[in-house]
């Protein structure tokens, strides 16, 4: 029997730093390695800047292939015919801009977290990609981790029972007191400080296990609470804690999660804790290796009678799992993911400026593009 050609899917990349070589290593990882048969992802141009960065990125990511076209601006790639999705990897405050560029050149488009500065611009980014029928989303890129979907279904089968309390923190050390105040871990400018850079990871883990979770019902939290601790070096946070609460439905459960920017990661990185059993993600949770499940006697005890691991086992990073969601959805002509829609951006981007309001931390003038 025939089969099928698989799409080749042509993405234009928007700047030549740290992660956009994550991404385009990964997206060039044979897809049959993680039994992906109906896609094959090819990068098709690079805009940088500076042109010589965009030609040096190619030459360095992408050596052998001369059909890459190298820009000097991100503009050229927004209007390159060839280029069917635009991935943007500029730091947080230029998300909006560059997003909104590529949605107006009718492209679709993945970027990364956070998604943009505020809720306000993410709202003006969504209203505008209806508005040009282009598909959107946050290069979220955990939610689409083979082990989070596995976690996911164990977490739903039901011998664990309702979860209660969830700990997530991802926290990293910058050697914030030797790096130039303009890196954009620590320059409000660039949107700095943990919430904005670490925060998306504790929190995606508190919407996969609570706001996902079938007895929530889509409800979002009844409560957010937050509290800032700032660097004195610029003003950002260097850690920050937010809790979440979750009662308007069936389900009465509590994230506490935290991030900070000049410490080791927290082992285990993520405590899911349920009435009949807790689940145990080792570090590093944007992109887990190995979880363990144990399970209760009965309800509240905790006496483990039962344990279960599972490990992670694919070539390549993690980052291409969402540029295959990307494509899928392109292809059907979905304007949005099922996994990692809207509504959880959304929820993420409003969470983050209500644990901003009351950790007060305002960036500066001009930087939010959309109040
Ligand atoms: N998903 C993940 O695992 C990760 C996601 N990220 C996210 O990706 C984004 C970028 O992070 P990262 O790659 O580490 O950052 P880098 O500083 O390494 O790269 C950012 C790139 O953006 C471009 N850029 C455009 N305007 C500016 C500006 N004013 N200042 C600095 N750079 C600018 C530059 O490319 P050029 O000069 O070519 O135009 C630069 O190389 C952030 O939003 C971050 O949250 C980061 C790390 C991991
Ligand atoms: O997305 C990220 O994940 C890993 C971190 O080290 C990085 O700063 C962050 O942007």
């Amino acid at each position: 029997m025939a089969t099928a050609e698989p799409l080749v899917f042509n993405w234009g990349v928007i700047s030549t730093g740290k992660i956009a070589g994550c991404f385009v290593r990964d997206a060039l990882v044979d897809p049959k390695t993680r039994d992906v048969h109906d896609i094959v992802h090819k990068i098709v141009a690079v805009g940088s800047r500076d042109v010589q960065k965009a030609q040096e990125f190619i030459d360095r990511e992408i050596p052998g292939d001369k059909s890459v076209k190298a820009y000097g601006s991100y503009g050229e790639v927004y209007t390159d015919p060839n280029v069917n999705a635009v991935y943007i990897g500029t730091p947080h405050t230029y998300h909006y801009e560059n997003a909104r560029d590529a949605i107006v050149a009718k492209k679709h488009v993945l970027c990364e977290k956070p998604v943009t500065s505020n809720a306000a611009e993410l709202r003006s980014l969504l209203k505008l990609a209806k508005e040009h029928n282009v598909f959107f989303m946050e290069a979220m890129w955990t939610r689409f981790q083979p082990l989070v979907r596995e976690l996911k279904k164990i977490a739903e089968a039901g011998e664990l029972g309702e979860p209660v309390v969830l700990h997530a923190d991802l926290s990293g050390d910058f050697d914030i007191e030797n790096i130039p105040k303009t890196h954009r871990i620590l320059d409000p400018h660039l949107g700095g400080g943990g919430l904005l850079d670490l925060g998306p990871y504790p929190l995606v883990w508190a919407i996969v296990a609570l706001y996902e979770h079938p007895s929530n019902k889509s409800n979002r939290p009844s409560h957010i609470s937050g509290s800032m601790l700032k660097t004195p070096l610029t003003g950002v946070d260097s850690s920050t804690s937010f809790t979440l609460t979750f009662s308007e439905a069936d389900l009465h459960a509590q994230a506490v999660l935290s991030c900070s920017i000049n410490i080791a990661p927290q082992v285990p990185g993520v405590t899911i804790r349920y009435r009949k059993g807790v689940i145990y993600v080792q570090p590093p949770i944007y992109c887990p290796t190995t979880f363990s499940v144990q399970y209760y006697d009965k309800a509240g005890t905790g006496k483990v009678v039962r344990e279960e691991k599972r490990e992670a086992n694919y070539e390549g990073k993690g980052w291409h799992f969402q540029a295959d969601e990307v494509a899928r959805c392109v292809r059907v002509g979905k304007l949005e993911s099922d996994l990692w829609g809207h509504d959880k951006s959304l929820l993420e981007m409003d969470i983050f400026d209500e644990v901003r309001r009351q950790g007060g931390y305002k960036f500066p003038e001009g930087v939010e593009k959309v109040a």
